[in-house]
């Protein structure tokens, strides 16, 4: 192996590429708890364009180039259209992103615009955006589809396994946040293909966590569903998650349930609550949609899914400054103060 990052592990990446179009993702941190003995959180936050997003889309777009593409698309909450416009401008291609109108969290919005995509709105939920881009990619096929059904995407992000287990050996427990659905089953193909190589011996149990309003698989995974009942008006202040009806369902509820895994939902409190402690206790600054697997990991603890003292890897999806509004919105310890006067304010506090 040689290198960091996503292609370190260029062997196990299908396809060859003459040009990979690279801008250094992957090889994360992996941050030890304060608060757990052997807890770690996975900072995909550290990527280049601030999520885990950037390990599939090195693959993709350099697929989109070595097939000879000149236009490429997708539908994004906002993580994926940052990431593809990044990877696209780096590869020179032209690039279609469709969003909800109104529903792309700020940070998100502004590095689309910055990496120069055309930023197609549309009024209505990530589901609708998804239908309005398969029509370019079905229809008219005159587009690259960057969307997280490309299986390039998946073969990408699921180097976030490899660097785990390169680490720390196999966790008993991975505790991913849940949208489209395509990470938990890249992260779960990851560490399949190790036990199959016999780099490790099991398969840590896939833990996926979504919002109560907008929890299609936690659903299904409770009442024992084969196919989950889709939410139409999808709902939550994590509005990287906020789908309805997640692509990847298939793949995600086969990762889950091979792995001996489940998924559970939380609540947007309880998200908010998360991103808190996980700044304010550990230092770590994650998006709201991150944030929940803190948030499910507390909540499986509670409900006995999870044990605290097995080694256990929360992934940690994108960086906090993708969502500055969140940030905004919580409690801050902001004081007007005389210039003249400052002392009087520290020292009546520290004394
Ligand atoms: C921070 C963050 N955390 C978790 C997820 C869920 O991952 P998937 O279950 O693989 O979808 C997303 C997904 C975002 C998009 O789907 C998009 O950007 O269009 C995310 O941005």
């Amino acid at each position: 192996l040689k290198g960091r990052g996503v292609w370190r592990y260029k062997d196990a990446i299908p396809g060859n590429y003459s040009k990979i179009v690279s801008i250094n993702e992957g090889n994360t941190p992996l941050i030890p708890s304060r608060n757990y003995k052997q807890t770690f959180y996975k900072f995909e936050g550290a990527n280049p364009t601030g999520s885990f997003k950037d390990r599939g889309m090195t693959v993709a777009v350099s697929s989109a180039v070595n097939t000879g593409y000149k236009v490429v698309a997708a539908a994004s909450t906002g993580n994926t259209a940052a990431s593809a416009a990044a990877y696209a401008s780096r590869a020179g291609l032209r690039i279609y992103l469709v969003l909800p109108k109104g529903k792309v969290a700020l940070g998100k919005l502004a590095q689309s615009i910055l990496y120069g995509a055309t930023i197609l709105e549309v009024n209505g939920s990530f589901d609708v955006a998804m239908t309005s881009v398969m029509r370019l990619y079905k229809d008219l096929g005159i587009v690259y589809p960057l969307n997280s059904f490309n299986p390039w995407r998946l073969e990408g992000q699921k180097t976030i396994a490899y660097e785990i287990a390169e680490e720390i050996g196999e966790p008993d427990n991975v505790i991913v946040p849940v949208g489209n659905a395509g990470n938990i089953y890249a992260i779960w193909k990851g560490f399949t293909e190790l036990q199959e190589a016999g780099v490790i011996s099991k398969v840590p149990r896939m833990i996926g966590v979504q919002a109560e309003g907008a929890a299609p698989i936690a659903k299904a995974i409770e009442k024992g569903l084969n196919e989950p009942e889709f939410f139409e008006n999808p709902e939550t202040i994590a509005t990287a998650i906020r789908i309805g009806k997640p692509v990847n369902w298939k793949k995600a509820i086969k990762a889950i349930k091979s792995s001996k895994g489940t998924a559970i939902s939380v609540s947007d409190q309880e998200i908010i609550d998360a991103q808190k402690r996980l700044a304010r206790e550990e230092g770590i600054g994650a998006e709201p949609a991150s944030a929940a697997a803190l948030a499910g990991y507390d909540k499986a603890i509670k409900e006995g899914i999870v044990d605290k003292d097995q080694k256990n890897v929360l992934i940690l999806t994108g960086h906090a400054l993708k969502d500055p509004d969140a940030m905004l919105r919580l409690d801050a310890r902001r004081i007007l103060i005389n210039p003249e006067h400052i002392e009087n304010i520290v020292l009546g506090e520290i004394n």
